[in-house]
């Protein structure tokens, strides 16, 4: 018998995603799968991708998950903290939602609104000195979907002072499945196919997450939702601390940030990320330009938002939490 696991939230996006992975890991054991409305349904009626799991999703119980080793909780923001703190200490948890992401309170409230649950270890395992991090605790909050691909472009450039951490601009494409599944109005189907809708504009939740992270003081973020299932593609650029930076200046620094992280790939000059190399892996693509006229440091990121964005990356933290390989059953290549 492997590591105990349970997803919680398994019927909706994440959740699926987070099924798909573990049915193809070697050491975690998906023992409960739980849902909210759809609990009692076949896991493969809700993801028909999933035929051949032969699970029924059940409910979410507390008492349940507390014979678990790991559990991971793809919820709602705000739902977590609740079914959390009924959980013993032997039981490991990765949260995929917002709640424990932000060290303060005020940003929370500015943010998502409500009590602000706490504050976990922030799973994005490729900033500096977080791998141990995450390794040494019991309770992480992996990161939003937009915020990982923004922060491994910017977290460099701030670090290694090549840009000024208060002028910071991004523009993100994302799929259609980083709003999760409940229906919303700006998601029916006609009004989402062959078109491009900016939402959230200068009011986007990830802000926050990302200025923690990088040290990034001020950040103008414009979301833009795709005509595609999944896939973002981050747009960063920010003013130049020095005005003589190169295009393979600001490589190398990112090369060297990720020289020991197998999931995230500084593309060779003249090749551009984009979001069909990424789908299915758990890959983060960047690619870095110094623009001629603006003179602005540019990096493009592109990842899966289900996969580095959301259940990918949750699986990596589980992995260093358990004292895995990191890359224990993640796909680092995307499947075209
Ligand atoms: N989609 C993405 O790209 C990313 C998502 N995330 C985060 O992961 C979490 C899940 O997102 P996603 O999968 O997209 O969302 P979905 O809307 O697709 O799924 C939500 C899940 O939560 C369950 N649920 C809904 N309401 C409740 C409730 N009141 N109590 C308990 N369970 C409930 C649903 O169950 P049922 O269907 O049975 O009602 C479903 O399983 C969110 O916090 C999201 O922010 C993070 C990064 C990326
Ligand atoms: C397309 C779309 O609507 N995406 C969501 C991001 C979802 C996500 O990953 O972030 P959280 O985990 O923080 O919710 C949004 O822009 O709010």
């Amino acid at each position: 018998m492997g590591i105990r696991t349970a997803v919680v939230g398994a019927s909706g996006y994440a959740g699926g995603e987070l099924l798909r992975l573990l049915a193809g890991h070697p050491d975690l054991d998906l023992v409960l799968a739980t849902a909210h409305s759809q609990a009692g349904r076949p896991v493969a009626g809700v993801h028909p991708h999933l035929a051949g799991l032969d699970l029924v999703l059940g409910a979410t119980d507390p008492a349940a998950l507390a014979e678990t080793d790991l559990v991971f909780l793809a919820l709602p923001h705000g739902e977590s903290a609740a079914i959390a703190a009924q959980l013993p200490d032997t039981v490991k948890i990765v949260d995929l939602g917002a709640d424990f992401r932000l060290i303060d309170p005020a940003q929370w409230g500015r943010y998502y609104g409500g009590e602000h649950a706490g504050t976990w270890t922030y799973g994005l395992p490729e900033l500096p000195g977080q791998r141990l991090r995450v390794a040494a605790s019991d309770r992480v909050a992996a990161t939003g979907c937009y915020a990982v691909a923004t922060i491994l472009a910017l977290a460099p450039l701030v670090a290694a002072g090549l840009i000024e951490a208060e002028d910071v601009v991004v523009v993100a494409a994302s799929g259609t499945s980083g709003a999760g599944k409940a229906p919303k109005a700006h998601l029916l189907g006609a009004e989402v196919m062959g078109d491009l809708t900016p939402y959230k504009v200068g009011a986007h939740q990830h802000v926050a997450e990302i200025k923690q992270a990088t040290g990034a003081a001020s950040i103008s973020f414009t979301p833009v939702l795709a005509p595609m299932p999944r896939g973002i593609l981050a747009t960063v650029t920010g003013r130049p601390a020095n005005a003589d930076i190169t295009a393979n200046v600001v490589r190398a620094v990112l090369a060297d940030a990720y020289a020991d992280s197998p999931f995230v790939h500084v593309l060779a000059e003249g090749q551009w990320p984009h979001t069909a190399a990424t789908f299915g892996s758990n890959s983060a693509h960047l690619q870095t330009a110094v623009d001629i006229d603006s003179g602005r440091v540019i990096v493009v990121s592109a990842i899966d938002n289900l996969g580095k964005g959301a259940a990918g990356q949750a699986v990596q933290c589980a992995n260093l939490m358990l004292g895995l390989p990191e890359t224990t059953g993640l796909p680092v290549h995307g499947v075209r």
